[in-house]
């Protein structure tokens, strides 16, 4: 896939530097609160991933980004002006979960179309090889496969040539070589200093893709930051050993060693679930036990996740 070119200059967000501003948001839908209170500060250049179990609120938060949805309350701002300007401008670009297109154009035609809206926009052949929808030009929109339609969602959005992506779930729809080839394409945009944020319900699709994690609850934040950050800040390290001697002083010893909070057993291996593995470790040397084959595995992002949004609930 082709590189992007770097971010235009002529499409700089807010002078302070935020790409995205939501200050005291709500939203309600009837008696739902699907946004309550949220401040969130997108600083250019960010990839954000926007994490959160059914309802938390994303595509809301989303909407609201892109000029969908309007708050309740509060103040949403993108490229320092409101998003709706900033749609009109290209300064931002999204791919929506399930947007329909119109019937009976091809492929090309709709990039086309959609390249014809924005005052700057990629070349439409650009838009097609980026999106990987390269041989598919001349294919009636209404006969392209699940995953072909997700991609070429992608190429309308990107076809804008916007300093801020957004994603709801992009690659819902793609096969695992799709999936490979579709953040491929996305490390190129975030490469070149523009905001990416995208909603996942693939918590493997954060490592590599994402400098910062936001994750939501119940239309609450409940954690932000970097992806090992959260992980540190909520998770808990496995350090597995096997030990020759698994009587029942072994299992108690190491039961005892500073920061184990569980263990299991199988047969001579033993996991430890440890608050604090470097003393875990450190214990486990001058413990004085016969041990060998010792693994460390950080925490899960799955774990941290589950943690956090279990404590909203
Ligand atoms: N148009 C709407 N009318 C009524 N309720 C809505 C509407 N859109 C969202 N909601 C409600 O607002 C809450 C937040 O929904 P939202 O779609 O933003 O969550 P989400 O995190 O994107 O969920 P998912 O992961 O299932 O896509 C939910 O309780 C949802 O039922």
């Amino acid at each position: 896939m082709n590189e992007f070119p770097s971010a235009p200059p002529d499409s700089a967000p807010s002078p302070d530097g935020a790409a995205i501003r939501l200050v005291g948001v709500s939203k309600s839908y009837g008696g739902v609160e699907a946004i309550r209170s949220l401040d969130l500060d997108l600083a250019r250049g960010e990839s954000v991933a926007l994490l959160g179990p059914n309802g938390a609120g994303k595509s809301t938060t989303i909407g609201m980004m892109v000029g969908l949805v309007t708050a309740d309350r509060g103040r949403v701002q993108v490229a320092g002006t409101s998003p709706r300007t900033a749609v009109a401008r290209g300064a931002i670009a999204a791919m929506l979960q399930d947007t329909g297109f119109m019937g009976g154009v091809t492929v090309a035609e709709l990039v086309g179309f959609a390249a014809s809206i924005y005052p700057r926009s990629l070349a439409v052949g650009r838009a097609i090889d980026l999106a990987g929808l390269i041989g598919l030009e001349r294919r009636r929109v209404d006969r392209l496969s699940g995953g072909q339609a997700q991609r070429l969602r992608f190429a309308i959005a990107v076809v804008a040539d916007p300093e801020i992506l957004i994603l709801d779930e992009p690659t819902r729809a793609l096969d695992v070589q799709a999936r490979a080839e579709f953040w491929e394409a996305m490390r190129a945009f975030a490469a070149t200093g523009r905001t990416l944020v995208f909603a996942t319900h693939y918590l493997d699709e954060v490592d590599g893709n994402a400098s910062r994690v936001v994750v939501l609850a119940n239309g609450s934040i409940v954690g932000d930051g970097r992806p090992d950050e959260i992980r540190r800040r909520t998770g808990t390290t496995m350090v597995r050993v096997s030990v020759a001697d698994t009587g029942f002083d072994s299992q108690r010893r190491l039961e005892e060693l500073a920061g184990v909070a569980e263990i299991a057993r199988s047969g001579e291996r033993f996991s430890l679930r440890t608050t604090d593995a470097d003393a875990t470790v450190r214990e486990l040397a001058l413990s004085g036990l016969s041990w060998r084959a010792l693994e460390v595995a950080p925490p899960s992002l799955d774990e941290s996740f589950l943690t956090l949004t279990q404590e909203a609930s």
